[in-house]
């Protein structure tokens, strides 16, 4: 529950209806003030396990000072039937309320249906703010939220995905990162920390120091790139927070890689690959390497197994094109982004490349992705065939 709202209006609803956004305060903007047409609003994902402290967050970044007009978005599940939903914007410092109504349903749905219709009715007050942060629940995929901004071409020209932050419980952390999910699938938390852009390790009050390196080294082991941050209150600076700014992120990526631990030989655990390749891809080259990794799902490592890729990011060079590309990719959607920087004349065209997920072997993805870029058909099929995905 969002601590800055003060008034709560009850409603019976029915089942089919859509949320709706209903004013407490509709004080307008001056007109130019808005962001003009075209200019994208960033959106945060925050997700965490239960309790882990996204609300807490969500509650400090609204009740703190700043200039920021941030929208919030709670994605929560209530008791009982209907579940009210708040939505604050921040505009100057000075906070106003609107609810937000959000139907009851199954988890997977409700969160892609209506959080969509969230975010459309926001879209329409387009010029309040500045930002968007979405709570997940607890035990929500965030994969299958961040889906939404790829599916929705409509949103996709409004809003962009800015990054996704997962707070990890210290007192817990370790027990959800390790807790076994029957038939090998790797459990919720681990999920939450692979796809994540900034990891907020919170309540650090209740480890010893000993305890606090043992979950930071976990962490780190399931996601060698995002950002660490340790929290007590999830207070933290929020300049890093709404600055995540994945594209700016991802052009200092030579650097980052350097800095990637090198990932346990362990078999069943997730692990982030990265790689670097020079020269230029035909862009549908690109499209058939990530395709084959994210839809056919046909890679396989060594021992057989199929790659499974949770989370891909990257800066490409593509034929034809002077600009240097984003790709952005989270479970099985992706994204080509063309970003206004352009590749200088005297250096050397490059592709640079993050994989998070399970089974991946970066000798076989870099010779794939060599393949790629040279086009050398016998490298590519010699790891893998058309017919043996694997599901
Ligand atoms: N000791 C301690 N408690 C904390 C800290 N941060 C949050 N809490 C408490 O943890 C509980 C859960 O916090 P929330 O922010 O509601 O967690 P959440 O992730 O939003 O929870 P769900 O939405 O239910 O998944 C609350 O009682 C908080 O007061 C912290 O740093 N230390
Ligand atoms: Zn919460």
């Amino acid at each position: 529950m969002l601590r800055a709202a003060v008034t709560v209006e009850e409603e019976e609803e029915d089942a089919e209806d859509c949320p709706v956004l209903v004013p407490i305060d509709t004080k307008q903007r001056a007109d130019e003030d808005r962001p003009g047409p075209g200019v994208k609003i960033p959106v945060t994902i925050i997700t965490g396990y239960l309790g882990a402290g996204k609300t807490t967050l969500l509650n400090y970044i609204l009740t703190e000072q700043h200039s920021k007009r941030i929208a919030v978005i709670l994605n929560e599940f209530g008791e009982g039937s209907a579940v009210e939903k708040s939505l604050a914007v921040s505009q100057g410092g000075e906070l106003y309320e609107e609810w937000l109504e959000l139907r009851n349903g199954c988890l997977c749905c409700s969160v892609k249906d209506n959080g969509l219709k969230a975010i459309e009715n926001l879209m329409q007050k387009k010029g309040k703010f500045d930002y968007i942060l979405l709570e997940t629940t607890g035990l929500a995929d965030p994969g299958a939220v961040a889906s939404m901004f790829w599916v929705d071409a409509e949103l996709g020209s409004d809003i962009y995905l800015d990054g996704i932050v997962t707070v990890v419980d210290s007192k817990y952390g370790i027990k959800h990162l390790t807790e076994e999910k029957p038939d090998g699938l790797i459990n919720e938390a681990t999920r939450q920390v692979a796809l994540a852009d900034i990891i907020l390790i919170n309540k650090t009050d209740l480890i010893s120091e000993e305890e606090l390196n043992k979950l930071r080294t976990t962490v780190r082991s399931i996601n060698g790139l995002g950002k660490i941050l340790e929290t007590q209150r999830s207070s933290l600076s929020l300049f890093g927070l709404l600055t995540l700014n994945l594209k700016v992120t991802l052009l200092s990526l030579q650097t980052k890689l350097q800095h990637v631990p090198a990932a346990p030989h362990l078999d069943q655990s997730i692990v982030t690959i990265t790689f670097e390749v020079p020269g230029n891809a035909k862009e549908e080259n690109l499209n058939v390497f990530i395709q084959n990794l994210l839809w056919e799902k046909n890679v396989r490592n060594q021992d057989e197994h199929c790659m499974e890729v949770i989370r891909l990011k990257g800066l490409v060079s593509l034929r034809d094109k002077p600009q240097q590309v984003i790709v952005q990719g989270v479970h099985e959607l992706y994204d080509l982004e063309e970003t206004s920087v352009s590749w200088k004349d005297d250096t050397e065209r490059t592709n640079r490349l993050v994989l998070i997920g399970r089974n991946l072997d970066k000798d076989i993805l870099k010779q794939l992705f060599i393949a790629t870029v040279t086009e050398t058909k016998k490298l590519w099929t010699a790891h893998f065939t058309e017919d043996q995905a694997c599901l």
